[in-house]
């Protein structure tokens, strides 16, 4: 059994993922963090009868008591560091799906993870539908390089643009390069009306009551477009990917970032 602590386990992310560890009989819950806790009984956030652990506010108290051998993230971009620095350093594998991660934070991630003898693991999705639409859609750029994307959340989202937008844009940069879209002499009459710009791929972020997490990525040709689209319509679309990462992270002696990484 592989003994998982969830932080962040008051969170829209957090409840889903506590109760897909507690339903999955490979992965023993151990312990749950957040930093408003009220000390409720896990049971109570997922619905289901006492299990006897309460949720803490103390990460490093948590792994110090429960020998735990996973901490799965899903907090906020401000805490997230250095959450992974008290894991890794309790030699500890993290799983995490909190955004906001820059390459010198991957950086740090890679050293602890050689300091202290461990692995960890991060993806900006675990929806395998929208690990598809990014894979998709590198491979649609080759052919047609002119791009824009549209990323629809829930209104209660800190970052902008998701961090899965960021990724698809990476992952498009990297077979198209830096690339002029749009009239060279284009105006905003308001400021942001063509979005944010990542190497020329300019990014809309739409935030609004009612969606949980969508995706489209649209691309122009002569005459043409071409869109692919993801939906997760709730939030157990997450779920396999997270309890994949689970398992296979014991077995990372390094960071590895994508599930389509740890997928056979
Ligand atoms: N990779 C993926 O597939 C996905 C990633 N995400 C990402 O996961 C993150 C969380 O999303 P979501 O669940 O919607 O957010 P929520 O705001 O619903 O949940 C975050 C929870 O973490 C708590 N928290 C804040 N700081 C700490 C801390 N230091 N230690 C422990 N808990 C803390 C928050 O408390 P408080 O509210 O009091 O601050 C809150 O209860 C975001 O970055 C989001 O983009 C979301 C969905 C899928
Ligand atoms: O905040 C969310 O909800 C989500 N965040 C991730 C992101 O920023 O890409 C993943 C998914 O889009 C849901």
């Amino acid at each position: 059994m592989i003994k998982v602590v969830v932080c962040g386990a008051y969170g829209k992310m957090g409840r889903a993922v506590l109760n897909a560890v507690h339903n999955d009989s490979d992965l023993m819950l151990v312990g749950a963090v957040d930093v408003m806790s009220k000390g409720d009984d896990i049971g109570s956030l997922i619905g289901i009868d006492k299990i006897g652990i309460n949720v803490r506010k103390d990460l490093q108290e948590v792994l110090t008591e429960t020998s735990a051998d996973v901490v799965v993230d899903f907090t906020n971009p401000n805490v997230v560091m250095n959450n992974i620095r008290i894991i890794l350093k309790n030699r500890v594998y993290p799983v995490v799906g909190t955004t906001g991660l820059t390459d010198e934070n991957k950086k740090e991630i890679e050293q602890l993870c050689k300091e202290n003898n461990v692995g960890a693991f991060i993806a900006p999705n675990f929806a395998i539908g929208a690990v598809l639409m990014m894979k998709l859609s590198q491979e649609v750029a080759k052919y047609m390089p002119d791009i824009e994307i549209i990323e629809l959340h829930h209104d209660q989202k800190l970052d902008a643009p998701s961090g899965t937008a960021l990724r698809t844009a990476e992952l498009i940069s990297e077979v198209r390069g830096v690339r002029a879209q749009g009239h060279p002499d284009e105006v905003e009459k308001i400021k942001g009306a063509r979005g944010s710009d990542f190497n020329g791929i300019h990014i809309h972020s739409v935030r609004l009551p009612g969606y949980v997490a969508h995706q489209e990525v649209i691309f122009g040709g002569l005459g043409q477009t071409l869109t692919i689209r993801h939906d997760s319509i709730n939030r157990d679309s997450f779920m396999p990917g997270v309890v994949i990462a689970c398992k296979k992270v014991v077995s990372l002696d390094t960071l590895v970032c994508g599930l389509e990484n740890i997928l056979n």
